[in-house]
């Protein structure tokens, strides 16, 4: 028999056990098995044996799953100030920390070089010479990367293959002086990096590569010795049940190969493979009804307040249904939408689903990268609490979101 890919994603967690605690902590819910988490972590340092593996904070910032891949050996990679500060509280150390600065505004700055002071190890990467010279300008002259613009991007749309977009990075040919010019100012000078973009397929391996190529020619032309060569994050996930998974050792090989003739160490920054497939979204159905030749609505609890993906991408994440009954239900077309009054409050469109019932708990796969940190307050809505399973144990490691929240730094 198939197995559902969301319960396989979630090993033993399956719609009972999922049920189970919709019902106790209420919906929405994000539960992330952060032991899929040290698991992902895991292959992605089988597949880069000598790299280091820095998290992409941004897809998911939580304290748990920050603490947890500390106490596994990884580093992070941070994209704010607030990224680094939180970083630091979950318990990695200086050294562990990247913390790249695109367009930094100027408070990011001077906290980030105001923890620098007690932790030289830190490093900062730059993607402008106004950055270099801002962060000068703060009496900043320690670890510093410089961030390439490649020219070329991929990734699951437009919009996020960051590295064919001019705005990330410095163009290539303009890095090796750079790199030269900051280390004579007294900057120390260690790293080049690049990202592709986010959700590479293995269709991207090339794009990938070429990547990676371009940030080697770099790192050949600088005679600023350097330490390590940066080569971003970006590998995808299956979100389509029939979407193979990405084959990360021949990317990891070439990567490798590419840079073989450099005395150089190689660093990776994945967000999303480390905890996509480790979160789900539980939601419950308020309101169902006809939808004409698109079969049923289902309103559920959760919407683009609470994962942002389908209504900003046009995102495809994977809906079953919890309940216990449905193989007595007439499979329909179900499109799952949310509780906002915009067209595109819409989580999952026309899906072969068992008949909705009011009440029915519904789970989304793939939740656990770039939904809850990506979950915001419009329309008043509270932001959902999240469940952390880790050693055959549940935890609340976020609690749900309260109006008084939402209101408590207004004044009248
Ligand atoms: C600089 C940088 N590094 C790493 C990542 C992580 O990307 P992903 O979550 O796709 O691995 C991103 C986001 O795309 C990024 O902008
Ligand atoms: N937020 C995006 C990924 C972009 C990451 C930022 N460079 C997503 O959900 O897929």
């Amino acid at each position: 028999m198939t197995r559902d890919p969301a319960v396989r994603r979630l090993d033993d967690w399956g719609a009972p056990e999922l049920r189970d605690l919709a019902n106790e902590y209420g919906t929405p819910l994000y539960v992330l098995d952060l032991d899929r988490v040290a698991r992902n972590f895991e292959r992605v340092q089988a597949a880069f044996p000598n790299a280091a593996v820095h998290y992409a904070a941004k897809a998911n910032a939580g304290r748990a799953v920050l603490s947890r891949l500390a106490t596994e050996g990884a580093g992070v990679e941070c994209a704010s100030a607030g990224e680094v500060e939180r970083a630091l509280e979950a318990g990695f150390a200086g050294e562990d920390v990247l913390y790249t600065a695109v367009n930094p505004p100027a408070a990011d700055l001077d906290t980030v070089v105001a923890l620098a002071r007690d932790r030289p190890e830190l490093t900062i990467t730059a993607g402008a010479r106004d950055t270099v010279d801002r962060l000068a300008e703060r009496g900043y002259d320690g670890r510093l990367c410089l961030r390439v613009h490649p020219g070329t991007g991929a990734g699951h749309g437009e919009s996020v293959a960051t590295g064919g977009d001019a705005s990330f990075g410095v163009p290539a040919a303009d890095v090796p002086a750079l790199l030269e010019d900051a280390s004579d100012r007294g900057f120390d000078v260690v790293g080049v990096h690049a990202h592709t973009g986010s959700g590479l397929s293995n269709e991207d391996r090339e794009s990938h590569l070429a990547v990676v190529e371009t940030l080697a020619s770099v790192a050949e032309r600088t005679t600023v010795d350097l330490e390590f060569v940066d080569v971003g994050g970006g590998f995808g996930v299956p979100y389509r049940p029939e979407e193979p998974p990405l084959d990360l050792d021949p990317i990891a090989e070439a990567t490798r190969e590419a840079l073989a003739h450099l005395d150089v160490d190689l660093v990776v920054e994945p967000g999303r493979y480390l905890v996509a497939d480790a979160g789900v979204l539980l939601t419950t159905v308020n309101t169902v009804k006809p939808a004409g030749e698109q079969g049923t609505f289902a309103g559920v609890d959760a919407g683009m307040t609470t994962l942002l993906r389908p209504a900003l991408y046009d995102a495809f994440h994977h809906v079953r249904s919890l309940e216990p009954d449905t193989a007595d239900r007439e499979e329909t077309a179900v499109t799952v939408v949310g509780p906002v009054c915009e067209s595109t409050d819409v989580l999952a469109e026309g899906r072969r689903l068992p008949e909705p019932d009011r009440g029915d708990r519904l789970a989304i796969g793939n939740a656990g990268a770039y939904g809850i940190e990506m979950a915001n307050q419009y329309t008043s809505r509270p932001r959902p609490a999240v469940v952390a399973l880790e050693h055959g144990e549940d935890r609340i490691v976020r609690r749900r979101e309260t109006t008084e929240d939402i209101t408590a730094m207004e004044e009248p």
